[in-house]
């Protein structure tokens, strides 16, 4: 079939909050102006049984999405899965997540970047005032469950000002130090080769001769997600001083982006940055999130369907002379406004599959 007349079809399978955001109908019409059609995938019959897809989309969660998913990889191996549950599975576990960030080797004259430090609890009895010293952490310290796996509970923090504030502590939990950061965090959308950075809303600064005179702690859940209400209230935007604050060096969320892209071969992710305020220019990577909430992100429609598009040619034009190919037909209609960066060229290893299945 030639290049024209070839249509595609993205199964996807999302969970309802998440199928509501991202499946708008300007997304489902200009892919299918692309030549793309986006169909919802039914989870409630065999995967197997639907289709055929040459690529399927997802986000959600159980062994049983996961054994049909992989059963319907093996039948149909020509079909990109998007991404593979291997590869995401790493985004689960909030060390593992945030280990990758430190095995990034970036040169960068002018910032350095990292993760908070952290140490994992396992059994609440071990986690003293003295245990938190001899990791190297100080009060205040943030509580993060151990497994991010897209429920609500995964994201219930607490804000731990006090070691009387450790007793509320749930285990299996991750303590991470809490930098303080001007009460604004970036967020590094990442969609293939395309990296787009946004300022949001974050917790804000915990000053320290407070400690003594504040509760123990502060339970907290995704503070960055704001609702539309919110996000239209010009007064909340002035009082966090959003538009204000300067973004991190782009070209070096652009490295990041692709050392992470590389490391952990997914595709669709986004990464949290904050700006630690004792250095100035260190970045912090404290959160990476697969498949995020991209209708927030400013043309997502167009950005998504350009990304689709290219896998699919790639895919369609099989893995032999890849190297060379640098596809994204065009300009990817996101313009240069603050915060876009130039697409990064993929670069990949010899023999290696451009996508992963
Ligand atoms: N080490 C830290 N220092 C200061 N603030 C932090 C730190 N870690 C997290 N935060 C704040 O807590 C919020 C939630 O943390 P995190 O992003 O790890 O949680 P999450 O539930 O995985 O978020 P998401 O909704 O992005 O998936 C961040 O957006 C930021 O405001
Ligand atoms: O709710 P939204 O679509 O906006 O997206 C959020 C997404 O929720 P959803 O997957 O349930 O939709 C979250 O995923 P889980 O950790 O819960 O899996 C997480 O990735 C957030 O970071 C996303 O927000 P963003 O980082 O873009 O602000
Ligand atoms: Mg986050
Ligand atoms: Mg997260």
């Amino acid at each position: 079939m030639s290049e024209r007349t070839r249509r595609y079809v993205i199964g996807y399978a999302l969970a309802p909050k998440k199928q509501a955001s991202f499946i708008q109908i300007s997304l489902l019409n200009l892919a299918k102006e692309r030549g793309i059609d986006l169909i919802k995938i039914d989870t409630d019959k065999p995967l197997t049984d639907q289709g055929p897809f040459d690529c399927i989309l997802h986000k959600i969660y159980g062994d049983d999405w996961n054994c049909q998913l992989k059963q319907y990889g093996t039948e149909n191996p020509k079909s990109l899965i998007m991404d593979s549950l291997e590869k995401i599975e790493r985004l689960h576990n909030r060390i593992s997540m945030l280990q990758v960030v430190t095995e990034l080797e970036i040169e960068c004259k002018t910032s350095s970047f990292g993760i908070p430090k952290q140490t994992v609890i396992y059994d609440a009895k071990t986690v003293t005032a003295n245990y938190l010293e001899n990791e190297g952490l100080k009060f205040p310290v943030i509580a993060k469950p151990l497994v991010a796996d897209g429920s609500l509970k995964s994201h219930k923090m607490l804000l731990v000002f006090n070691k009387d504030g450790l007793r509320k502590l749930k285990p299996p939990i991750v303590l991470q130090e809490f930098v303080n950061h001007g009460g604004v965090i970036f967020k590094v959308y990442v969609v293939g080769d395309y990296v787009k950075c946004v300022k949001r809303k974050s917790l804000p600064d915990v000053n320290e001769d407070n400690l003594g005179r504040l509760e123990s702690y502060l339970s907290f859940s995704q503070v960055s997600n704001l609702n539309t209400c919110e996000k239209k209230d010009d007064k909340y935007y002035k009082l966090m001083n959003l538009e204000n604050s300067e973004l991190p060096p782009l070209g070096l969320l652009g490295d990041i982006a692709r050392g992470l892209r590389r490391a952990t071969k997914l595709h669709l992710f986004n990464f949290d940055v904050i700006r630690d305020n004792r250095v100035g220019n260190r970045y912090l990577v404290i959160d990476i999130n697969y498949f995020p909430g991209y209708a927030k992100m400013p043309n997502y429609e167009r950005v998504l369907t350009d990304f689709f598009w290219d896998v699919l040619n790639r895919n369609d034009m099989g893995f032999k002379s890849l190297k060379e190919v640098r596809v994204l037909v065009g300009n990817n209609g996101c313009g240069e406004d603050e915060g876009t960066l130039p697409l990064l060229p993929l670069t990949m290893e010899e023999n290696e599959k451009p996508i992963q299945v």
